[in-house]
């Protein structure tokens, strides 16, 4: 970290409890709690449709919460306006290829950090964790790879120095090498600067290379947790997985 960057990083607590969400008449989130201590990756497992993206949706004030708080170190954030947790150093990786497609790789950078000069104090973590996404600066955005434009996604949340991270499917539809190069980028990040991240995922071997603990979501309910370093755990989440 350069000397003078004056934002603080990571070590922040997100607890929620009783949490619930959904759209119109539909509840999608149930009554869920839990909390990621300070420094910690936690994953949330659930096939399609369980409600993990309504999850993060939720803390980040995209989506309303019905019941419930969300607690960011004690301070209370539910409903909060999705800008303000992001200028609160949250920051929110979406399932979709979420850049803008006609700016330059550079241009989606500078939209996550809220100085100039901090990017370019910032570009050496870029650097170390995509060196193709830095090379490649002044290049159109929409002319990058698909898994290129997951990894500028990932490099946008990096340079916002976020104390939070909430990343949603980062290893759909990667190739095996790159899924590999996120896990370690997520693990690096986490010990540099001890960020707190939640991630929601359907890529087990991915999720269990990556994460301290993991949560299942079923319909919207959270029906299991535990710690990852769990010996069984690996064969019993496949069985949640497919039923
Ligand atoms: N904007 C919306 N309006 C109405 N219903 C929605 C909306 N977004 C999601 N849903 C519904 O909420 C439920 C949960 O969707 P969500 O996207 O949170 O699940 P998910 O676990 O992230 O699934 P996937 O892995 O397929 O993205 C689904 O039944 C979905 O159809």
């Amino acid at each position: 970290m350069s000397g003078t960057d004056t934002q603080t990083a990571g070590r922040s607590r997100l607890e929620i409890a009783g949490l619930s969400s959904g759209y119109g008449a539909a509840t999608v989130i149930r009554d869920v709690s839990f909390s990621i201590a300070p420094g910690e990756i936690l994953v949330v497992l659930g096939k399609n449709g369980m409600g993990k993206s309504t999850l993060l949706k939720t803390i980040m004030g995209f989506v309303r919460a019905r019941t419930g708080t969300i607690r960011l170190d004690g301070h209370e954030i539910a409903n909060r306006a999705p800008h303000l947790n992001a200028r609160e150093a949250l920051a929110y990786t979406p399932q979709e290829y979420a850049i803008f497609q006609d700016l330059t790789v550079e241009e989606n950078l500078r939209l996550g950090v809220t100085e100039d000069r901090l990017l370019g104090e910032r570009m050496d973590e870029v650097e170390a964790a995509f060196p193709v996404i830095a090379k490649r600066f002044k290049q159109r955005a929409g002319t990058l790879s698909g898994g290129e434009q997951k990894m500028l996604l990932l490099s946008r949340s990096l340079v916002s120095r976020p104390r939070i991270m909430l990343i949603d499917e980062i290893s759909e539809g990667l190739q095996p090498s790159m899924v590999d190069r996120m896990a370690q980028v997520l693990r690096s990040t986490k010990e540099r600067n001890g960020v707190t991240v939640l991630l929601v995922e359907q890529n087990l071997p991915f999720a269990l290379s990556v994460a301290d603990r993991y949560a299942i979501l079923k319909i919207g309910e959270i029906v299991e947790e535990g710690d990852v370093a769990h010996a069984d755990t690996a064969a019993a989440l496949e069985q949640h997985l497919r039923i």
